[in-house]
Order: structure tokens, then sequence, then C-alpha cells
């Protein structure tokens, strides 16, 4: 019997046909995940395989909380540790998305948040999508994809922050987004790029263009009322 539901194997898989139709990544550098909460475990995409070849049957499943592969031969993608850090750090996220998008990974390489230019960011992302600081050299060596999860839910913060702030850019390397399932988070990823092309775009059409203030806090308003605004936890309402 192949584990995990059949729905959310139809979830995840479409989730990842969206990656290479949206342009988000060359090859396979792109990966999708869902989590089935009450089963303990999250399917993921299998590492190198071609999105023309997957199916939903390739999909494989992890143990939540040990991390282990319950079921198949196929390895699970090499970020299975960065995704499982997310969901046992944020108890509402239901989907998650790495790729290597080419306009998110410019500002990941040069270590500069995607600051809020206009209404695109804003009605997505409650204030800049963040970089992660540098992995340090040991954690590098130890365990890359470990300490990727790590930094970046050092970054977000709580499950409250991660609803609030569903991506960050990991230093020299590139996106992950999140959401209440894997289509939502692949959708992220979509936004994520978008308005990274906007911005580097504005940019070098205004070095000087910055944000706003109504539009630092239009997100934050509209969903946590008049006055919130991410980064300030003092000015919700
Ligand atoms: O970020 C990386 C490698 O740097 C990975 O996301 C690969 O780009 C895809 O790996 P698999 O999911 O195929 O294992």
């Amino acid at each position: 019997m192949t584990i995990g539901s059949e729905a959310l194997r139809q979830d995840v898989w479409l989730a990842n046909q969206v990656i290479p139709k949206a342009g988000l990544a060359q090859l396979t550098w792109g990966n999708v995940s869902g989590v089935d909460r009450a089963g303990g475990y999250f399917l993921i995409k299998p590492s190198g395989v071609s999105y023309d070849d997957l199916t939903p049957e390739m999909l494989v499943p992890v143990d939540l909380a040990t991390g282990k592969v319950l079921d198949g031969d196929l390895r699970p993608s090499v970020d299975t540790e960065s995704h499982r850090a997310f969901y046992l750090a944020w108890p509402s996220i239901g989907g998650i998305t790495h790729t290597h998008s080419t306009h998110a990974v410019a500002f990941a390489q040069a270590n500069r948040d995607i600051p809020v230019l206009g209404t695109t960011h804003a009605d997505t992302f409650n204030g800049p999508v963040p970089v992660t600081r540098g992995l340090t050299p040991q954690e590098c060596a130890h365990d890359y994809e470990f300490h990727t999860g790590q930094v970046i839910v050092e970054l977000i913060g709580d499950d409250e922050a991660a609803a609030a702030m569903p991506a960050a850019l990991v230093a020299n390397h590139g996106p992950f987004t999140w959401g209440a399932s894997a289509k939502k988070s692949v959708e992220h990823a979509i936004i994520v790029e978008a308005v990274a092309e906007m911005a580097l775009k504005t940019l070098a059409l205004n070095p000087a263009a910055a944000t706003p203030q109504h539009l630092q806090e239009r997100h934050f308003k509209r969903k946590h009322g008049p006055g919130a605004y991410y980064g300030n936890p003092a000015a919700k309402s």
C-alpha cells in the first residue's frame, strides 16, 4: 500500500508541475512538498527527477518527527530537512516550495532583502522579503540543508510571523516559500520571483526608489487592523 492520501499526492504533484510551467527553475532546481499532520508525514518531490517524468506515485513520504523515508526506493529532495524544519516550527503551514528562480536568486546572492516598492509586493508580503544570514563554514560542512531550515526559522520567527511573511531568501542560495497548501506555497514562489524582477528593474530605473509609508502598512493593516506592521509587533492593535 502506498503511504499518502491520493488527494495530497495529487495536490503536491500538481504544485510541482507549476515550477517549470511558471519558469521558476531550470532542470530540477525546485521542489514542493505538502504535509498530512494527522498522518505525521509529508510528501516531497524525489531528488533529481524531471518534472516530465514525475508522477503522483513517485512522491516520497517522509516521517515528520524523524525525517525517515516511509516508503519506496526513491531518494527525497536534498532539501527535505529544510522543509521538515518549517513544518515543525510553523503548525499552520501545509505546503512548502523551494526554487532557484533567477531574480529572487539574484537578491539572495547579493545578500539583499527584496524591498517593498509597490502594491504587488505589499498585497502579499507585509514587508521586505528577508534574506538570511550566511551559513557558517561549520554549518555548511555539517548538514547544509538542516541548517538552511534553521536559519530561516530563526529569521522569520513564530507561526504568526510565518503566516504574515510566507517567504525568505537563503543567502547565496535562493527562495523558500510556504503557505496553507502546496498550491499556495508555489503561488507565493511565483509572486516572490515577480516582485524580485520588478524590484530589480525599478532600482535600475531609479536607484533611490524607496518604500512609501502607506505601502509599509498596507498588508498588515488589512490583516491585523490599523497600525499593525510586520516587524513592529508593538504596533499591533
Ligand atoms: O538547492 C538545491 C541544490 O543547491 C536543490 O534544490 C536542487 O536544486 C534540487 O535538488 P533535488 O530536489 O532534485 O534533490
